[in-house]
């Protein structure tokens, strides 16, 4: 305990105070008015009760001085008007101090809410600049969830806090002025008072922090399992499976190991805050003795004896909700490094400004390209390629042996570690990201579906066509989606999903004549590429898939993945992957030939259907 009391330990404290700044120039920016109507309530707040105080002596010793006039006096009324008056005076600025107690919630609530959207728009906005890897990374990834969690709602208490503590201390200053008049060292013993408490919570409420960024990624995991047994994608395989008892057990262990950390800390916290606040008490009672001593011996009048009590117990007050304050000050500012450190992760390196390669019509090229996944082994390894337009290109090869990853580097979502990839003569780092996404429609395997209506759900391919019906018609036609679409109870206005009312849901298959769909609508794409688009499909749909792929890809130039071969085995250029290496290439017929890999595993589905 003793440690949080020397010099070396101050100096972080104070030093981390300096996220302060920012926070009051954050609040200053959402609202100018509401921060200075905060600045003015908390002013009269801050002043009044030592105004108080001052007519409450007034009061009793005009009490005092009437009660002896008013058995002689001829006219009663007038020796009752002057106390009397200065009872009312003391109501007026009671309502008053309640008038700005209360302009000073209304004005924290509103601002409250104001913030936390502020502050969760700064969040998002940044997520939206991080790259993928970094996405990826777990420990970002905790950044990000912190920041979530707490960061919106701590600017606005450091505000508030820092608010309270110059209230207080300008009650304090103005109890001062009053206190020093009795005697300069009952000043002095109040501060001194109060001073442990403040070293202790300042000390507990860095432990507290320290304690929740260790168990963010517990908190994540919790909330995964929670995800797991409370949403509809995943509770039918937890039931089928029987895994709630399970999964069950984990979320309360987790709970467990988290509380019994929370549970010491509270304790060791609410101990010391008691023992040490004793102090306080002591003192206080100490003064109040010495008052009471001299109004006996005279030197004080019974007015001022109450006043100076009023003034020793709510300046003591003031002083320990100061430095409460403070160290609350201390704890926001910890969270919001969190938050900073967040925003100011750094991002990719400047994106590149061509809309034109400088060779137009060389279409796609992959010079010895080289990537591991970060923290990962090595995906892919020494990739040549070269795609002209209008030329189809299909990849097989086994499980992770590399299909996705490279279509993952061709869209930009990430960057290669080793050689480039060129479109149309120049490297993509070097094209703006808007233009090259606006040339590619791709279908991941993953590809979300959206809690929108159908035709949102299409819209979102082209998203300056998001709301464009005739658009939603033609790609649903191309993608095989319209006829089932037409068959749903609102048509393309259907919403989808469970999650929001009359959602309806669809069939594998049905989700993915959706996404194929989406890829149609991007009329813009040069470069379409359907990663397994038709795994969920029967034999019928799928062969109608591809025939109309065929004919709408014409021009373009088409990238497929697919584990069957009756689908493969028409593209210009076949090229089978194996542990992130090309190890054959060639067209479906000298590939066959060759006799080498894709021969074998041709031979092998075909004799599944044979
Ligand atoms: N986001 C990721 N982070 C780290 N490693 C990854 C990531 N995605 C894939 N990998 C790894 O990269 C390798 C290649 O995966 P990729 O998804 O490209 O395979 P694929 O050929 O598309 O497989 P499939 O036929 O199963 O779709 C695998 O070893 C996989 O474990």
């Amino acid at each position: 305990m003793l440690r949080s009391l020397r010099p070396a330990n101050l100096a972080p404290f104070f030093s981390i105070l300096s996220y302060s700044r920012r926070a009051l120039s954050l609040v200053w920016k959402t609202s100018p008015l509401m921060m200075a109507g905060l600045a003015g309530a908390t002013l009269i707040a801050g002043v009044l009760p030592a105004v108080a105080a001052w007519v409450g002596q007034l009061i009793v010793d005009g009490v005092v001085d009437a009660a002896e006039r008013y058995a002689e006096a001829t006219e009663p009324l007038a020796v009752l008007t002057p106390v009397l008056w200065r009872v009312a005076l003391e109501g007026a600025i009671i309502a008053l101090i309640a008038l700005s107690q209360r302009a000073l919630e209304a004005q924290q609530s509103l601002l409250r809410a104001r913030l936390g959207q502020r502050v969760n728009v700064m969040i998002l906005d940044k997520a939206g600049e991080l790259s993928l890897a970094q996405f990826e990374n777990s420990e970002i990834y905790d950044r990000l969830t912190r920041a979530r969690r707490e960061a919106s709602t701590r600017p606005l208490s450091l505000v508030n806090r820092t608010f309270t503590l110059s209230q207080n201390l300008i009650s304090l200053a103005s109890f001062g002025v009053l206190l020093v008049q009795f005697s300069p060292w009952a000043l002095a013993i109040i501060v001194l008072g109060a001073l442990p408490v403040f070293f202790s919570e300042a000390r507990f409420s860095g432990e507290a922090f320290r304690l929740f960024r260790w168990r963010s990624p517990q908190m994540r995991e919790q909330r995964y399992l929670e995800t797991l047994l409370a949403r509809e994608d995943s509770i039918s395989e937890v039931r089928l499976f029987g895994l709630e008892p399970l999964l069950r057990q984990r979320y309360r262990a987790i709970f467990a190991r988290l509380y019994d950390e929370e549970r010491r800390l509270t304790l060791r916290r609410t101990l010391w805050g008691f023992i040490l606040g004793l102090l306080g008490t002591l003192t206080f009672y100490a003064a109040y003795g010495w008052v009471v001593l001299e109004t006996v011996a005279g030197t004080l009048t019974l007015g001022q004896m109450t006043m100076y009590l009023m003034v020793f117990r709510q300046s003591q007050s003031a002083l320990s909700a100061g430095l409460t304050a403070i160290s609350g000050m201390y704890e926001d500012n910890l969270y919001l490094s969190n938050l900073y450190e967040f925003l100011e992760l750094p991002t990719e390196p400047g994106q590149g400004s061509l809309t034109e390669g400088e060779v137009p019509g060389d279409g796609l090229r992959f010079e010895n390209v080289g990537f591991a996944y970060p923290g990962g082994r090595s995906a892919l390894h020494d990739i040549s390629l070269h795609l002209r337009p209008g030329e189809s290109l299909a990849l097989v090869g086994e499980n992770g042996s590399g299909k996705t990853t490279l279509i993952k580097l061709l869209t930009r979502l990430y960057q290669p570690d080793s050689g480039r990839i060129l479109l149309d003569g120049s490297d993509l780092r070097d094209w703006q990201l808007g233009t090259l996404r606006r040339r590619i429609g791709v279908i991941f395997q993953d590809f979300v579906r959206y809690q929108f209506p159908v035709g949102e759900n299409l819209g979102v391919g082209d998203i300056d066509a998001f709301s464009d019906e005739q658009r939603w018609r033609e790609a649903a036609h191309r993608g095989l989606a319209d006829d089932f679409i037409d068959a749903l109870p609102e048509g393309y206005h259907t919403q989808l999903g469970r999650w929001f009312k009359n959602g309806q849901e669809l069939s594998g298959g049905q989700w993915q004549r959706i996404a194929l769909s989406r890829a149609w609508m991007r009329e813009s794409a040069d470069i379409l590429v359907l990663d397994e688009p038709t795994a969920a499909m029967d034999a019928a749909a799928e062969a109608a898939v591809f025939e109309r792929f065929r004919h709408y890809s014409r021009d373009k130039t088409a990238i497929l993945i697919s584990h069957r071969f009756s689908t493969v085995r028409s593209a210009d250029v076949i090229v089978v992957m194996a542990q992130g290496r090309i190890i054959e290439r060639g067209s479906h017929a000298s590939l066959l030939a060759a006799g080498g890999r894709y021969a074998r595993l041709f031979e092998l589905q075909a004799a599944g259907y044979r």
